[in-house]
């Protein structure tokens, strides 16, 4: 399975283009619309997600509610396309879009870098793609990947951890139902609701100071066999797929897998999972530091991995930069933005992940239609549990 992005942040319309998925998926464009949503959603977004209310438009490889296994493209409009439409599209009206231009790169953004590389003396043609308005063309990817995931017993949560110096109690245990229900119902995406309250002192403190916040999120993955990813080949490690996926996301600087960097401060003994089995449910760990994976292969236990996000970099508050046409300082440009958005990144990082493994699931168990798939993965599991 892959797909293809394409649309600007003030242009009609994201697109996104999902090929390889099997025929006969049950698709709710319900449920694609119920992750669109949530992605919408959380405290210190800025102004732009009132404007938009993110749909999906189905426009082919769906008939009867069902995939036929042709190529899926589906479509979010801009809302915001109704006030751009003379600066944006393919032929905007060069006195608006001269209005528009922009020559003062932010610091943190990829204006300048943008400009130098592809030659544009209006950065706007860098920063209308480089945006994370994007986000929501993968995350409706990752809601069609889920269901595939779904129907193979697979299920993704996600949730916040850290924004700025707040950072919630860990929750290893909790079952994963407990996770989406508390996580769903904070303001930041948060379980811990002492932590919550300090995050959202936090975000008002830096909104109010012109500033921005960033954090860390945590996704879990439950139900996968052992044995998607493979350990003989750099490229199908799909533990470092997943590294990959989770920092392509727009301000994501690092990842975790499991215990991640604690690993350096503890001795072998202290972080590799022991191996024990039992009659009716074959080999599992006593412990899940590793966060699922061995060799780059699902150990079939949950995945854990944890993403960090800078600080957006959009301040009201100046920072120092150069005007790209005047050769002259000045201080940041006043621009719309959201002051911190981990809880509305959370959601991207689920369903980044969540088409990583639903890759991963279909690499392993190819098949045409959705019955194959799951016959595969059932018997794919009985054997593993007798092994
Ligand atoms: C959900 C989400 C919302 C974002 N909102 C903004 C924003 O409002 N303003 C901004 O400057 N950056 C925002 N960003 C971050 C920038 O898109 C990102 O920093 C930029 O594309 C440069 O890429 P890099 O930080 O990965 O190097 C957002 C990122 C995400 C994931
Ligand atoms: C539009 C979204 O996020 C945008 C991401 C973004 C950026 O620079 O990344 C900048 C802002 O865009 P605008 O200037 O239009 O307000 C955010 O609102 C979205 O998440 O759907």
């Amino acid at each position: 399975m892959r797909y293809l992005t394409a649309g600007e942040s003030h242009g009609p319309q994201l697109t996104v283009i999902i090929e390889g998925l099997p025929s006969q998926l049950p698709f709710s464009r319900e449920k694609v619309d119920e992750q669109l949503a949530r992605r919408q959603k959380g405290y210190g977004r800025g102004r732009r997600m009132q404007i938009e209310s993110d749909r999906v438009q189905v426009l082919s490889g769906v008939r009867f509610g069902k995939t036929t296994g042709a190529p899926v493209t589906l479509v979010i409009e801009n809302k915001d396309w109704t006030h751009w439409k003379k600066v944006m599209g393919t032929d905007p009206i060069p006195e608006y879009a001269e209005k528009r231009r922009v020559t003062r790169p932010r610091p943190g953004h990829a204006d300048l870098n943008g400009a130098l590389k592809y030659g544009h003396r209006d950065m706007r043609d860098v920063l209308e793609r480089s945006s994370a308005r994007e986000t929501a063309a993968r995350v409706a990817a990752g809601a069609v990947a889920r269901q595939l995931l779904e129907l193979c017993g697979i299920r993704v949560a996600g949730h916040v951890v850290r924004i700025g110096t707040a950072e919630a109690e860990a929750t290893p245990d909790l079952p994963l139902d407990e996770i989406l229900r508390r996580a769903e119902a904070s303001p930041v995406r948060c379980l811990d609701p002492q932590a919550e309250k300090e995050m959202m002192r936090l975000i008002d403190e830096a909104k109010k100071e012109g500033d921005s916040l960033g954090g860390i999120v945590e996704v879990i993955v439950e139900g996968a066999p052992a044995g998607l990813g493979s350990h003989v080949h750099w490229d199908r490690k799909l533990d470092a797929r997943i590294a990959r996926a989770v920092v392509s996301i727009q301000a994501f600087k690092g990842v975790e897998i499991g215990i991640g960097f604690e690993a350096a401060r503890r001795k072998g003994s202290e972080v590799h999972d022991e191996i024990l089995w039992a009659e009716d449910r074959g080999f599992y760990r006593a412990t899940n530091r590793a966060g699922g994976f061995e060799g780059g292969m699902t150990t079939g236990e949950r995945i854990v991995v944890r993403g960090v996000m800078k600080p957006i970099p959009t301040l009201y508050k100046p920072l120092r930069s150069v005007d790209i046409e005047t050769k002259k300082p000045f201080a940041a440009s006043i621009e719309r933005s959201d002051s911190c958005a981990v809880p509305a990144a959370c959601v991207v990082a689920e369903n980044v992940v969540a088409w990583e493994v639903a890759q991963a699931l279909t690499e392993k168990f190819p098949a045409d239609t959705m019955p194959e798939l799951i016959e595969q993965v059932e018997q794919y599991r009985k054997r593993i549990a007798r092994f």
